[in-house]
């Protein structure tokens, strides 16, 4: 077997990395190996298996003593529903963790700079980041013919290559475009601008991801409903849409190993608007995406314990996640390299990722600011700095494209209530 889909391997996974360099609180077992700590778990409460003990290990900082003494209080075990994931919720143990909680207090899951905080349970998840996650998404045989169909079309993906500073890279993974008409093939290739340049691999949509696109459809609206009414107190965010989400593209993307990987980014808004939503529908093997908050430079990680952690969670086969209206805008997201996965019967060590997007008429190239190099703007927003945090801004994005130097071209960007641009956001006129 390929000597990185082993689970020992897993001791030098990003995650645990993090939990073996975090200071302990009561000092009692920071220096030992992730195994050490398995095995004296293990021999303390052999009931459990390693991957429980393991999940809890980590959702205790890495302290044997404190997973003990969680485990020792008395509660129902109460395993989840899904096949895949074996943990139960963590919001039980952050209860009886923190011990100068009131009983009712909320619970303190709250990542810390430095640490990786792992979810597993759709509640917990919910809760404490912008997305939600539905496992076991669709019937188990038409998520393995949508993933044999899309293994089949990765064969012939690409890495796609930018400009970052003077550098050109190319992405970690590859991935192809998936449009509904061939009228909307012709104006990704020739209207639409990605990082300042043209998509050349562009392709209709296939009949497995056609099929499933209903379906998410469905799904999103529905979780975003169960959003606004759970989270934004009954009303949709400022500028979110009040339309219904109707998703006209998908980017697909393959990691054909567990090396491959996205690094940090916010997906761009410029053809979906602000406070976009996307639907992320992820098959084969389970990879960690990894979300963390983006507030303004100066805000003191005192008054926000959540400032600079990260939050993992674990995406299995057939398993959609909603990233929010909120996510993009405040949050960044990853998918990290790893150096163990459990290989996938159908997919070995590939994972295949299907984000369905709705990209808005109103935001076509044709409608937006166009800068001095008479390219169609890319619409950004403000996350680092105090002074005009959340405020949208056009700007020219030709220095992202591999021998063109950018211009200084800049106008905010202004919407009504439901993110539609006021006035028409008109061309650059000089
Ligand atoms: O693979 C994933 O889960 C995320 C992909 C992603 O972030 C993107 O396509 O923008
Ligand atoms: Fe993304």
């Amino acid at each position: 077997m390929d000597p990185f889909v082993t689970r020992k391997k897993r001791k030098s996974s990003p995650g645990l990395e993090t939990i073996q360099s975090t200071p302990q609180p009561d000092g009692d077992d920071e220096d030992e190996s992730t195994d050490v700590k398995l095995a004296i778990l293990s021999s303390l409460h052999p009931g459990l298996d390693q991957d429980t003990l393991l999940d809890l290990l980590l959702a205790h900082d890495g302290s044997v003593h404190a997973t003990s003494q969680t485990l020792k209080a008395p509660r129902s075990m109460k395993k989840s529903a899904s096949a895949v994931v074996s943990q139960m919720s963590l919001r039980s143990f952050a209860v009886a963790t923190d011990q100068s909680s009131a009983p009712n207090k909320k619970a303190k899951l709250l990542s810390k700079k430095g640490q990786t905080l792992h979810l597993y349970d759709p509640q917990d998840i919910s809760e404490h980041t912008p997305c939600t996650i539905i496992q076991n998404f669709l019937p188990l045989d038409e998520a393995n013919k949508l993933l044999e169909e899309l293994l089949e079309e990765s064969k012939t993906f690409e890495k796609i290559t930018f400009k970052l500073f003077d550098t050109v890279v190319s992405s970690p993974h590859t991935s192809s475009f998936y449009v509904e008409s061939y009228d909307e093939l012709d104006q990704q290739k020739h209207e639409y601008v990605y990082n300042g340049a043209r998509l050349t691999d562009v392709r209709k949509i296939t009949p497995q991801l056609d099929r499933v696109k209903a379906r998410v459809q469905e799904a999103v609206n529905r979780e975003i409903q169960e959003r606004i009414r759970t989270h934004y107190g009954g009303k949709k965010l400022k500028y979110q849409s009040p339309r219904l989400w109707s998703p006209n593209a998908a980017f697909v993307n393959c990691y054909s190993g567990p090396q491959e990987s996205v690094g940090w980014h916010s997906d761009q808004l410029t053809y979906l608007g602000p406070r976009a939503v996307i639907g992320s529908l992820s098959l084969g093997v389970t990879r960690e995406f990894r979300v963390r908050r983006v507030l303004p430079a100066s805000t003191s990680s005192e008054t926000n314990p959540d400032a600079s952690g990260q939050i993992a969670l674990h995406l299995p086969h057939n398993s959609l996640v909603v990233m929010h209206a909120e996510m993009q805008e405040e949050w960044k997201h990853s998918v990290t390299p790893t150096t163990a996965i459990d290989p996938h019967p159908i997919a070995g060590v590939r994972r295949i990722n299907i984000t369905y997007r709705d990209y808005r008429a109103e935001f076509h190239p044709r409608h937006t600011p166009r800068c001095s190099c008479d390219i169609a703007c890319v619409l950004r927003v403000v996350q680092r700095k105090k002074e005009n945090w959340g405020r949208y801004f056009w700007m020219c994005h030709a220095g992202n494209v591999p021998g063109k130097e950018g211009c200084a071209f800049f106008q905010w960007a202004e919407f009504d209530d439901d993110g539609s641009p006021v006035p028409k956001q008109g061309r650059k006129t000089e």
